[in-house]
């Protein structure tokens, strides 16, 4: 069918989730495609970030870790994330970041391996090339320090038979950053599984964009970003997830005071909180926190289904559009056409992929690049319109048309892209 912009109209019109756009503070006139990086801002954060600075902090002091609560945010936050992810409730915290996350949670495993006798002989962390930096730096790291741990990386489809005996720990991201591309979460687990390895899922693309079940999968740990579908701010915590099964045998390697059995008896012996408690580490910090909640409360509080049906359709109307009318400009598709197997973006190849993008930004238009020829259009569910994918498909289409990317300013590359 042809598209018409009367017709993605239409489509919001009906869209049982078009109110939850409301929740955000959007600025005028611009197409915000990029909620895969940087969610936008609730509404609702901004009077709450004025509580905790103005009343909380400004006021009542120290005293606010009783009585404002602040205390127990990391666990709170977690418990809210939990269904978003198909983990219960004791089972996610909310703390660090997803690069240290990742550390304490593989270092946590390999070493809990290591212990059990299942672990004897086991020194691969397996991941694929390609994967996000910051996991295969993690875990580049991770092995220089322990000294008899390898990191092997396997291309996608070679991972399920690069899962052997060896295998200490898969580690993957389950929404590709740059492709999109769904990693099948159930049956590459199972096989992490048969051969005693355990299944670490990077849900930094997924938390807040598709269904994610991790218990129905079977994972044994996870970690995500706050900032992105979660709408938590920049430099949101992250979040981490360990499966009830393992929770008393996995040892935190970073044991700070916080994720302490009794912080507040400071005694000088190190012992395990029970359950999720023990992977923080040192302080919570109070004022991302405070905002991360206010983000995971809007999406908590809309209706799932209907949200990750939309976030499929929106791709797919995208995909539809580039077909129809970028056809003569040059454009690959990189992401998998399959709503099923792909995550809530969509991503182009094209050789002056960068320049477009800066053009199409310069339209109100904010999609991201990644190098070396990745356009990337990340369609946040809750405050993403199918308007949206008709005016940023026009003015992708324009810019083509026009030649208007070739200007010079639109070549130079910025230090954050
Ligand atoms: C898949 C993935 N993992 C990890 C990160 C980085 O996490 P952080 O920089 O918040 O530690 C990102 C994005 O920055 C990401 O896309
Ligand atoms: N975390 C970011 C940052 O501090 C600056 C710029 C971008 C980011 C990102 O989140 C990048 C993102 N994870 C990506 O998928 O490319």
């Amino acid at each position: 069918m042809a598209w018409t912009r009367d017709a993605m109209l239409a489509l919001d019109a009906r869209d049982p989730v078009a109110a939850s756009r409301d929740a955000f503070d959007l600025p005028p006139g611009v197409i915000y495609l990029d909620g895969n990086s940087l969610g936008a801002l609730p509404r609702a954060t901004r009077a709450r970030l004025a509580q905790v600075v103005d009343r909380e902090w400004g006021v009542d002091l120290i005293r606010s870790w009783n009585s404002a609560d602040w205390i127990t945010l990391p666990t709170r936050v977690g418990d809210l994330i939990a269904p978003l992810i198909g983990a219960d409730a004791g089972e996610v915290i909310a703390a660090d970041s997803t690069s240290a996350n990742l550390f304490k949670l593989a270092a946590g495993a390999v070493t809990m391996q290591r212990r059990q006798n299942a672990g004897q002989g086991r020194r691969v962390i397996l991941s694929e090339p390609g994967n996000f930096p910051t996991d295969l730096y993690v875990m580049q790291g991770l092995a220089d320090l322990l000294g008899d741990v390898e990191l092997r990386t396997v291309p996608a489809e070679g991972l399920a038979d690069a899962l052997t005996p060896d295998v200490a720990l898969l580690l993957l991201t389950h929404v590709h950053y740059k492709t999109g591309r769904v990693h099948d979460m159930a049956a590459l687990t199972a096989k992490a599984h048969a051969v005693g390895a355990l299944a670490l899922w990077d849900l930094s693309h997924s938390a807040g964009a598709l269904a994610v079940d991790l218990n129905g999968c079977g994972a044994d740990l996870a970690v995500g970003c706050g900032y992105k579908y979660l709408n938590g701010g920049p430099g949101a915590p992250a979040f981490l997830f360990v499966a009830r099964r393992h929770q008393d045998a996995l040892h935190p390697p970073l044991s700070g005071w916080m994720g302490h059995a009794a912080p507040f008896a400071f005694g000088d012996d190190y012992q395990p909180a029970p359950g999720i408690l023990r992977h923080l580490c040192g302080t919570p910090p109070v004022i991302g926190l405070s905002a991360l909640e206010e983000g995971v409360k809007v999406m908590a509080g809309a209706d799932r289904d209907a949200l990750f049906a939309k976030s499929r359709r929106l791709g797919d109307l995208f995909l539809e559009l580039v077909d129809q009318r970028l056809g003569a400009h040059g454009f690959q598709v990189l992401c998998p056409r399959d709503s099923a197997r792909r995550g809530s973006q969509v991503s182009l190849g094209h050789d002056q992929g960068y320049a477009i993008v800066q053009a199409l930004i310069e339209r109100g238009v904010i999609g991201d690049f990644r190098a070396p020829e990745v356009l990337r259009f990340g369609f946040a569910p809750l405050y993403i319109r199918y308007v949206d994918i008709w005016d940023a498909v026009d003015h992708l289409a324009d810019i083509m048309e026009t030649g208007l990317w070739r200007e010079a300013r639109f070549h130079e590359r910025a230090a954050v892209t």
